[in-house]
């Protein structure tokens, strides 16, 4: 038998179906809408909050919503990497990814990581999940970039840009009810027959203007942008565009392609972009469903 206790009970209940009842405005904002989710390698730190995110798509798809993940693995990599011997290195916040390294790359992403979400979230909503290569349907066409460090041009190797996608297959799926799960490769348009290892904030950013999603968000392991970082009292909350730009100078690595990304959809037409903490269970739907969410949002203007 348990007892009641009637008065701690009572406002428990109450702050539930106020939770509840503040989501109903963003429940008819977001319906029908796209929301492009880039879950970060960092984000993905134990399998509770894996299994915690899955859930998190499934119950997005099933209010009405139409969730597209665009996943990372950064540290899987370089774990991978590391057991075939193989060195990698960072430059200005990209992966130097040399003829070896990208085998590894796309066994990771599409091999691995992309088989372990699509079975995570058919586990909480059968049949939902499929994944999607970028170099699967024609989704994505890449081009090789460098990057300028300290001044200095440096060659990233088999590393990329989206320069053209095509959403067709992702609207497929999203037609018949599914929940996309994309991993960011892209074949090299200038070198057929070679694939391209491209960041996968960039990746979410450029798919979600080609599908004209209504917010891309970003779960990371870190609570938002740091203004002044490594200052723990500089979160930013809400940034527009045009400070952004002042702003993505002075960042430093993981958070430069990062922020590059939310410039880019925001420029690109994407409503809003928002940068929150993975690690927290069920931040996305905080986030999505809450009037001041949380983490750092980026609005246009
Ligand atoms: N200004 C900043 N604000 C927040 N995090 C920052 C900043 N500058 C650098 N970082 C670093 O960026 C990391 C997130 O980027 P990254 O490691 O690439 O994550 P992910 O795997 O989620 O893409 C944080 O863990 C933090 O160490
Ligand atoms: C070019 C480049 O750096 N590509 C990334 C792709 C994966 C990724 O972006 O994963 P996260 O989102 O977890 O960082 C890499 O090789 O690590």
């Amino acid at each position: 038998m348990s007892t009641l206790h009637e008065s701690s009970d009572f406002a428990l209940a109450s702050e539930k179906a106020e939770t509840l009842i503040e989501s109903l405005p963003w429940l008819r904002r977001f319906r029908d809408r796209i929301i492009v989710v880039k879950f970060g390698g960092n984000a993905m730190v134990s399998p509770e909050l894996q299994a915690a995110f899955a859930a998190d798509m499934v119950y997005l798809r099933t209010v009405g919503l139409k969730p597209v993940v665009v996943h990372g693995g950064g540290p899987q990599i370089s774990a991978m990497l590391t057991k075939f011997g193989i060195e990698s290195e960072f430059r200005g916040g990209y992966r130097v990814t040399n003829t070896e390294a990208i085998d590894v790359v796309r066994m990771v992403l599409a091999g691995q990581i992309s088989r372990e979400l699509v079975g995570l979230i058919n586990q909480s909503g059968a049949g939902l999940a499929a994944a999607v290569s970028g170099e699967d349907a024609g989704l994505f066409q890449g081009r090789r970039r460098g990057v300028v460090v300290d001044g200095e041009e440096v060659d990233l190797g088999h590393v990329g840009d989206i320069v053209h996608v095509d959403p067709s297959v992702v609207f497929a799926h999203l037609d018949a009810g599914r929940i996309p799960v994309v991993s960011s490769l892209a074949p090299d348009m200038d070198h057929p027959g070679h694939s391209l290892n491209v960041n996968a904030d960039a990746a979410a950013a450029a798919l979600a203007v080609a599908l004209q999603a209504e917010k891309l968000v970003v779960l990371t392991d870190v609570p938002g942008l740091y203004s002044d970082w490594p200052n723990r009292d500089s979160l930013v909350s809400s940034i527009s565009a045009t400070e952004l730009r002042e702003l993505l100078p002075k960042l430093e690595s993981g958070m430069i392609p990062k922020m590059t990304a939310c410039l880019d959809a925001v420029d690109g037409g994407v409503s809003r972009a928002a940068i929150i903490d993975g690690r927290q269970p069920h931040s996305i739907l905080l986030e999505i469903f809450t009037t001041h969410g949380i983490g750092t949002e980026v609005v246009p203007a």
